[in-house]
């Protein structure tokens, strides 16, 4: 049996979580923490799932990674410099692994490796993400990781992260934000749960990849599979994608 923790039990994704972790047979739920409970119950646990907030998960995972539990995080907020201070930290635990994903849907990360695969083809591309109102941050880290993807791969054929662009905006945003370079826009609308569209387009044609999650039961069988694998993954995992047979 695996012991798990989940931080933000009460939240929309760690009550999903603590519902598939209890009906695992090989899983037992060993802690539930939320903002303002004592956090010391997880420490009995072998891995704890995090789906906090941008501005408490770095606390929590200093805590694991001293306390040598491993741990699967869904939270958001991660940029180069937390994925290093984090890489700093389980360079002093080396037997703790640290898996950290955008996204744990299975056909979200289908959609950002179809997105990275045809971006060089196409003169622009742009990325709309969509988000139920509740959700803290934006752009979603589902559409960062995207726009680093989709830049990376055009930068290795010789091209620019976005297309031409005429446009002069009266108004800051109209345009979205700029993620390596590539346009990202941000939905907040009732009765969305989480979608994402790469748009791309060229000389008379346009592909558009699109991804719904409609219920948080999509991101269930990527967040138990990596708490099934990360103890056998020391050290920094980012992204799924590592423990999927890909091709
Ligand atoms: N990687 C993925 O596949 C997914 C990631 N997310 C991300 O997960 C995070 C949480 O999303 P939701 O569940 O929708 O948010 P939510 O707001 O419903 O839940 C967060 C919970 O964390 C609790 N919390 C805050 N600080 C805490 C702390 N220090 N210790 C313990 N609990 C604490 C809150 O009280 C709340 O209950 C967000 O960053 C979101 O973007 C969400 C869905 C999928
Ligand atoms: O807050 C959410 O809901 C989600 N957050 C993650 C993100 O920011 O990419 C994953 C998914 O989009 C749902």
């Amino acid at each position: 049996m695996i012991g798990v923790g989940v931080l933000g039990a009460r939240g929309r994704m760690g009550a999903t979580v603590c519902d598939a972790v209890r009906a695992a047979p090989d899983l037992e739920l060993v802690a539930e923490v939320d903002a303002g409970d004592d956090r010391s119950p997880a420490a009995k646990a072998d891995v704890v799932v995090d789906f906090t907030h941008p501005d408490a998960v770095m606390d929590n995972l200093r805590w694991a990674v001293e306390n040598r539990v491993h741990a699967v995080v869904g939270t958001t907020g991660f940029d180069d410099a937390r994925l290093a201070t984090l890489r700093g930290w389980l360079a002093a635990e080396p037997s703790v692994g640290v898996l950290v994903a955008p996204n744990f849907g299975i056909a979200a990360v289908l959609m950002m490796m179809f997105a990275a695969r045809a971006a060089p083809y196409f003169e622009s591309v742009e990325i709309v993400e969509l988000h139920h109102p509740g959700k803290a941050d934006a752009p979603s880290g589902t559409a960062r990781r995207t726009a680093e993807l989709v830049a990376a791969a055009r930068a290795s054929a010789g091209l620019p992260a976005a297309g031409p662009d005429a446009t002069t905006s009266a108004l800051g945003g109209a345009r979205g934000a700029r993620v390596s370079g590539v346009p990202v826009h941000a939905v907040r609308l009732g009765g969305l749960v989480a979608h994402q569209e790469v748009l791309l387009g060229g000389a008379g044609e346009t592909l558009t990849i699109r991804h719904d999650s409609l219920d948080r039961a999509s991101f269930m069988p990527g967040v138990l599979l990596a708490v099934r694998e990360v103890a056998a993954r020391p050290g920094l995992t980012v992204g799924l994608e590592p423990l999927l047979d890909l091709g």
